[in-house]
């Protein structure tokens, strides 16, 4: 039955669009009971992060295995590092009928558009690209050239928002969250997804009576 099986939602957007910052605030509520896919990164766990829940943290090699073994879904490099999508945990938790959250950058998000045409693909837009070069620069993680390189890779990003789904901008971090989960509620109720239900609950109630 088709609206038995969770929905795969990917979220991404170029750098320092708040991708972090709003997916931290859907799941600080998480009223929809979203599973988060844990990502596999190379990069240094920072203060504050928790292996396995922010990130599975491995090292070049372990990632290599990982890669070997097909047990990701995509992997991209970025900034110097690898990232990836485990497989297992996300087939799963579908399959156990749980919305399945994941949280990449735009290269991975186009790979698993390829693999899993199913998903629901969103693209977290600036209000303007002022305001994402105050967002890169104001986190302060990033120096004057890295700055440039992200706002080079931001406008190619942004031309690849005509591959995804949805676009919700994000102005408020609030009115972003809401548009997300109006998004997933709404592809809920696609008669395409409750359609065989529906057909199965008349089915067996006319059995009944037979
Ligand atoms: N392709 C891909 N990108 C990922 C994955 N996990 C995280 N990312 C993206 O990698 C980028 C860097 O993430 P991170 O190092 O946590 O830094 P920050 O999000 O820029 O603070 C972000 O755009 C993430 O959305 C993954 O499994 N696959
Ligand atoms: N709606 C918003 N309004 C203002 N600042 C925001 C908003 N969303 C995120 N930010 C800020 O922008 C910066 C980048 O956000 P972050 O979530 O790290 O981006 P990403 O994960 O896309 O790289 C952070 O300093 C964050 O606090």
């Amino acid at each position: 039955m088709s609206d038995t099986r969770g929905l795969l939602i990917v979220l991404s957007g170029p750098s320092g669009v708040g991708k972090g910052t709003v997916r931290a605030a859907i799941f600080k509520n998480n009223i929809y009971n979203y599973v988060y896919s844990v990502s596999a990164t190379t990069r240094q766990m920072r203060p504050g992060e928790v292996d396995g829940v922010d990130y599975y943290f491995t090292s070049r090699e372990e990632f290599e295995q990982l890669i070997e073994e097909d047990a990701l879904l995509e992997h991209a490099e970025y900034v110097g590092n690898y990232y990836g999508t485990p497989i297992k945990a996300i087939e799963d938790n579908l399959s156990k009928g749980y919305d399945v959250f994941l949280e990449i950058e735009v290269q991975g998000a186009m790979k698993v558009r390829e693999r899993m045409p199913d998903g629901i693909f969103i693209f977290l837009a600036p209000p303007n690209l002022n305001e994402l070069e105050s967002r890169i620069t104001g986190r302060g993680t990033d120096n004057q050239e890295i700055i440039y390189e992200r706002m080079q890779k931001a406008r190619e990003e942004i031309e690849m928002m005509k591959h995804y789904d949805y676009v919700v901008v994000n102005d408020e971090v609030d009115c972003a969250v809401n548009k997300v989960n109006g998004i997933i509620q709404s592809e809920h109720l696609k008669v395409s997804r409750v359609v065989d239900q529906i057909k199965l609950q008349i089915h067996n109630y006319f059995q009944k009576g037979e």
